[in-house]
């Protein structure tokens, strides 16, 4: 395969396309608590067994909950900067389904550069991203990979948008255990960067995907 990468000399500052950043570090701990609590919430709903009037009475704390928090919010399109332990930095959105740091419906995957290349990163998914019994849902799976693919060519200079994806299912991937996701770029051409992963269980793959990525395409980059 050619190998032409030409990664962006600088990650784009989303605010230059008009989009608003909102920096991790600045985001409340008791907002970061409360999405915790709230993923908690929602697998506690999935599987409760709760009576009638218990059921009422929650649903009343939470329509107040709700409505509490409902009048000041962040415009869809909001992006987080977040800082890595290993220091890379990275743009993505705030509500990211699979990494968005105030998404409760995200697990959330957190990834970090691996010793031997490439990222990688630790997720455990609760019963609420069930698909067969006990299993973790294929089209989890598939975004899972979808997400640390194109970090992977995000931390590598270029990042883009996934054109493909094609996912292997191995083995099944059990829930509420811990997963490992592995991703790195294999080559590029042109604006083209190839990406490969896998997702792990006790060290054995089971899922692995490939996926396309095209890489942004930036004004006086010369990127094709
Ligand atoms: C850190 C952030 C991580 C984010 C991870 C999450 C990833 C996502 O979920 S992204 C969302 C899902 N993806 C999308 O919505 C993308 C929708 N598609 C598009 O917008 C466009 O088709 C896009 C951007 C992929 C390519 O369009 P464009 O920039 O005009 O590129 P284009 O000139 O058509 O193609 C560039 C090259 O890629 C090739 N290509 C494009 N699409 C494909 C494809 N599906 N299959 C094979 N090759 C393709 C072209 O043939 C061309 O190749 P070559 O250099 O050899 O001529």
């Amino acid at each position: 395969m050619t190998v032409d990468a030409k990664p962006v000399a600088e990650l784009p500052d989303p605010r230059d396309f008009g989009l608003s950043v909102v920096p991790e570090g600045e985001i409340p701990a008791e907002l970061a608590s409360l999405v915790d609590e709230v993923r908690s919430l929602v697998d506690t709903v999935a599987h409760t067994k709760a009576g009638s009037r218990e059921l009422a009475a929650a649903r009343e704390a939470v329509a107040a909950a709700n409505d509490r928090l409902k009048g000041d919010r962040h415009d869809i399109g909001t992006m987080v900067q977040q800082v890595w332990p290993d220091g890379r930095v990275e743009y993505g959105t705030l509500t990211n389904v699979v990494s968005g740091p105030t998404n409760a419906a995200a697990p959330p995957l957190r990834m970090e550069t691996a010793p031997e290349g490439g990222l990688r990163g630790e997720v455990v998914l609760n019963g609420t991203y069930q698909g067969p019994p006990g299993l973790v849902h294929g089209g989890w799976l598939a975004a899972l990979l979808d997400q640390a693919l194109g970090s992977a060519a995000g931390a590598e200079g270029m990042p883009g948008l996934t054109a493909n994806l094609d996912v292997n299912y191995r083995n099944p991937t059990p829930l509420n255990a811990p997963l490992e996701i592995t991703a790195r770029v294999s080559g590029t051409e042109r604006r083209k960067v190839f990406v490969s992963g896998e997702v792990r269980h006790n060290g054995q793959v089971t899922a692995e995907g490939t996926a396309l990525m095209v890489r942004m395409n930036l004004p006086g980059d010369g990127g094709a």
